[in-house]
């Protein structure tokens, strides 16, 4: 992933651009997807091939089109109103930065951006994002291909205190905690108890409890909040910026 040094103007016009976005995600109430933006741009990265990662090519319709993208459309939608409004941002500063606005607005953790993404028009291939239907060998195989760990894969799936599944783009339906508007460590809480008819379980956050590596991160983020939104935002910042060694 490329990357380029900012001036102090590009700077300026990121503290503009992420105004614009928390008045954005806080009217239309879209904090979840614009975070699921965030990591569906970011997740696509291969450490090896040094391809994919967060550069703006979920934009694209063909990467629109993967199966795994369903309804994302609606949140490039709305950031081309800020886009229009910032043209020097690059799409892949954007996405990231709606990303990080998303948990600050919904009471997460402050999350340090660096900005200076370039911009890239080609697009993975299909299937590099976890599938969430399968276990923890596949959830560690696409994590450790992005480059990143098990404490990682269990501190961004807490991501899944906010939002929830639709029939209509993943096949599932429901929310993980009582408020989805709300960023904090009730998604491990309910992780710990039996399964609940109103709250949903995917078969990959069930495997966090499962498997006995992942399980002692569960056990420690919920009942530490502190603990996990320490984690959570060094995981978040990570993953924002696989392939882009800040200067
Ligand atoms: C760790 C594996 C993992 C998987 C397999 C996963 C899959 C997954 N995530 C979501 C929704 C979903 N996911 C997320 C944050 C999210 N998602 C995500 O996994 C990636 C991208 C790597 C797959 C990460 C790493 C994060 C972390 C913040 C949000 C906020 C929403 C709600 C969106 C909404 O409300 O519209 C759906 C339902 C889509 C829909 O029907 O609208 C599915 C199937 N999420 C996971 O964590
Ligand atoms: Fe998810």
């Amino acid at each position: 992933m490329a990357q380029y040094r900012v001036d102090a103007e590009y700077v300026k016009e990121i503290e503009k651009t992420r105004s614009d976005l928390g008045s954005l995600i806080s009217r239309k109430k879209c904090a979840p997807l614009m975070l699921r933006l965030a990591w569906h741009d970011a997740g696509t990265y291969d450490a090896k091939t040094r391809t994919g990662g967060p550069n703006g090519s979920i934009r694209n319709q063909q990467e629109l089109n993967h199966s795994a993208n369903k309804g994302l459309e609606i949140a490039v939608e709305l950031c081309e109103e800020v886009k229009a409004k910032h043209l020097k941002i690059s799409y892949a500063d954007l996405y990231q930065l709606a990303g990080v606005v998303a948990v600050e607005v919904t009471g997460g953790p402050a999350i340090h951006f660096v900005p200076g993404r370039k911009d890239s028009l080609e697009s993975p291939e299909e299937g590099r994002l976890p599938d969430a239907k399968q276990g923890a060998s596949h959830l560690r195989e696409v994590f450790y291909r992005m480059g990143l760990n098990d404490g990682d894969i269990v501190a961004l799936s807490g991501g899944h205190t906010l939002g929830k599944a639709h029939k209509d783009r993943s096949g599932f339906e429901g929310q993980w905690t009582r408020d989805p508007l709300k960023f904090d460590n009730s998604y491990f809480v309910e992780l710990l108890k039996s399964e609940s008819k109103d709250l949903l379980k995917l078969p990959t956050d069930k495997v966090l409890v499962e498997d006995p590596k992942f399980h002692k991160y569960v056990e420690l983020y919920a009942k530490d909040e502190k603990a996990f939104f320490r984690d959570y935002a060094k995981s978040h910042k990570k993953l924002s910026e696989l392939g882009f060694n800040p200067n």
